[in-house]
């Protein structure tokens, strides 16, 4: 499936944090999915500083691959360890189902990459951590993500993309960019696939996609749009439940129970069911 990422021309992804929302994200018309480590965190009730592991984010995967098949973009934050974990990350992620794995060159504990405070590594060590991506990859591409813009200055961030881009990455994502002016700089010097983070809340303006596409850029991804719309939706549904002692005023905000069923295939097993209720023994004992 990542031939679909491959060969696209441009793409616009959402942030899913779990099957449901990438179901949703499916029929809405999305041609692809982004696991964000930060949406996927905060729906465990943590900060997304690196406490999250392999197996949590693999199995993650594995539960929206069993229920949707759309191209997975996985965030793997800084691949779970050094070099040789990568390693292991990019097996691990493959296998389960991930068609693309992120991986960023931030030092732990990392933090999003909009914030202040954060660290990056040399760049020899994100080097040494792509060129294990590449090894242990079957198909999935590899997206580096440049996280030095923040911390040392746009022209590093420049300088490490043409390293990674060197060593083998599929992909660059230049993190948290801070103007369209900086996005258009960085397309014009990074000769790669590109990919945009149109993040909320962020140190980068509100570009939209099309913009993002005449600038250069391949993808883009919108990693947390739904968790906070839907972080909104459900606070401000429990304060009304809470207040009015009944949901009345809350219905005409769902979904229905029919719509429900339908995202979730419902109907298929009620089929299954009747069909293999009917089956009758030819030879009786
Ligand atoms: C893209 C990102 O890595 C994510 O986990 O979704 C985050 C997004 C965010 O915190 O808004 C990031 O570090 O930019
Ligand atoms: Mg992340």
């Amino acid at each position: 499936m990542s031939q679909v990422l491959r060969e696209a021309d441009f793409l616009m992804v959402p942030g899913v944090f779990n099957p449901f929302t990438a179901i949703l994200a499916k029929k809405v018309g999305f041609k692809a999915v982004y696991l964000s480590g930060a949406a996927l965190t905060s729906s465990y009730g943590l900060p997304d500083i690196g406490l999250i592991t392999l197996d949590e984010v693999a199995e993650m995967i594995r539960r929206i691959k069993e229920v949707v098949d759309i191209p997975i973009i996985v965030d793997s934050d800084t691949g779970f360890g050094e070099a040789m974990n990568v390693y292991r990350t990019v097996r691990v992620l493959e296998k389960a189902g991930a068609d693309a794995i992120q991986i960023e060159d931030q030092r732990m504990p990392k933090k999003c990459g909009h914030l202040e405070g954060k660290e990056v590594v040399e760049p020899l060590e994100m080097v040494q951590k792509i060129k294990a991506a590449l090894k242990a990859r079957r198909d999935a591409l590899i997206i580096a993500r440049v996280d030095s813009r923040g911390v040392i200055g746009l022209d590093d961030a420049i300088e490490r993309a043409k390293i990674y881009l060197e060593a083998g990455a599929d992909i660059i994502f230049p993190e948290a960019l801070t103007s369209k002016e900086e996005f258009t700089k960085f397309a014009k010097e990074v000769k790669a696939p590109l990919l945009a983070n149109m993040t909320e809340f962020g140190k980068t303006p509100y570009i939209k996609a099309q913009e993002f596409k005449e600038m250069g850029y391949k993808y883009v991804i919108f990693p947390v749009t739904i968790f906070r719309v839907a972080a909104k939706a459900m606070k401000d549904a429990l304060e009304v439940l809470l207040r009015e002692g009944t949901q009345i005023n809350l219905l005409d905000k769902m979904i229905n129970r029919q719509q429900q069923y339908e995202i979730i295939d419902y109907f298929f097993y009620e089929r299954l069911d009747k069909e293999l209720g009917s089956i009758k023994l030819v030879r009786k004992l």
